[in-house]
């Protein structure tokens, strides 16, 4: 580990699947960058897929030029899913996870601002998020809610599960430009107690509550 400090999670992994690695972080930032538009474009590939209406041959020769790419792609692969790494710098990366993996094109991705008491997101979803005609699937909106405020739960320097997420749909929530938001409302020993909501310009279209905790044996805070 750094001499600077512990990993204000060290505990906790194993518990996480997180995994220290060695990589200086200007390695990790440079090919993030370079899978992000890997995964950019492959975000484009489901939305051109879902909308296409090119004809039934077309359609099988891209099959075919894609399953080509596919096996590029498997010739050098990760034995597992990508798991939370981190480096001594205390970077961490987690190209696969569903709501922000640079490398996970179901993944909108969410990137999340913490201000001091309130972590927000604004984000545009597109054909892939649909549940209802025109509206994001409900299952989607409480998936997003799940990560923003277990971000805000975690503030970047714990580990917080979801323990209960209680959804409340008001409305439908329109495709299109969103903006989320989420802040801890009370902690209790492990508990900690979190609100949410995802608005549209006409206001907020979902809100949630949530009891996150925090795993035996991990920290109540510090780091970052
Ligand atoms: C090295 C790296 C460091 C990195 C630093 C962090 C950076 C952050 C990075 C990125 C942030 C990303 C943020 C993403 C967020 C996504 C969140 C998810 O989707 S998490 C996946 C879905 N959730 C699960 O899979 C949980 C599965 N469940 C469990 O693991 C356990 O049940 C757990 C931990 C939730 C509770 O287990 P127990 O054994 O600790 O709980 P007991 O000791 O029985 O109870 C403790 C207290 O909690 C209450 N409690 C327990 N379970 C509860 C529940 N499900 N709901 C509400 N309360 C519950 C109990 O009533 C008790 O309360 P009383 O102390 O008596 O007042």
């Amino acid at each position: 580990m750094t001499g600077r400090r512990s990993f204000p999670e060290e505990s906790a992994v194993g518990v996480g699947g997180f995994v220290r690695e060695d990589t200086p972080t200007a390695e990790v930032d440079r090919r993030e960058a370079v899978m992000a538009s890997l995964t950019g474009t492959v975000r484009e590939l489901i939305d051109a897929t879902i909308r296409t209406t090119v004809d039934d041959d077309e359609v099988h020769r891209i099959r075919d030029g894609l399953a080509a790419l596919v096996a590029r792609l498997r010739t050098a692969q990760l034995p597992g899913p990508a798991g939370i790494r981190y480096n001594a710098e205390l970077r961490s990366w987690n190209w696969g996870n569903a709501v922000m993996g640079a490398a996970n094109a179901i993944a909108p991705p969410l990137r999340v601002q913490h201000d001091s008491s309130v972590c927000h997101a604004d984000v545009v979803l597109g054909a892939a998020y649909e549940g209802p005609p025109g509206l994001v699937h409900g299952g989607v909106s409480a998936m997003l809610l799940d990560h923003i405020m277990g971000e805000a739960a975690s503030a970047m320097r714990r580990t917080a599960f979801t323990g209960t997420l209680t959804m409340r749909y008001r409305r439908g929530t329109p495709l299109g430009p969103l903006h989320l938001e989420a802040s801890i409302v009370r902690e209790e020993g492990r508990k900690i107690f979190v609100a949410g909501s995802i608005s549209d310009a006409g206001g907020a279209t979902v809100e949630a509550d949530g009891v996150f905790i925090q795993p035996v044996g991990t920290p109540a805070g510090g780091g970052r």
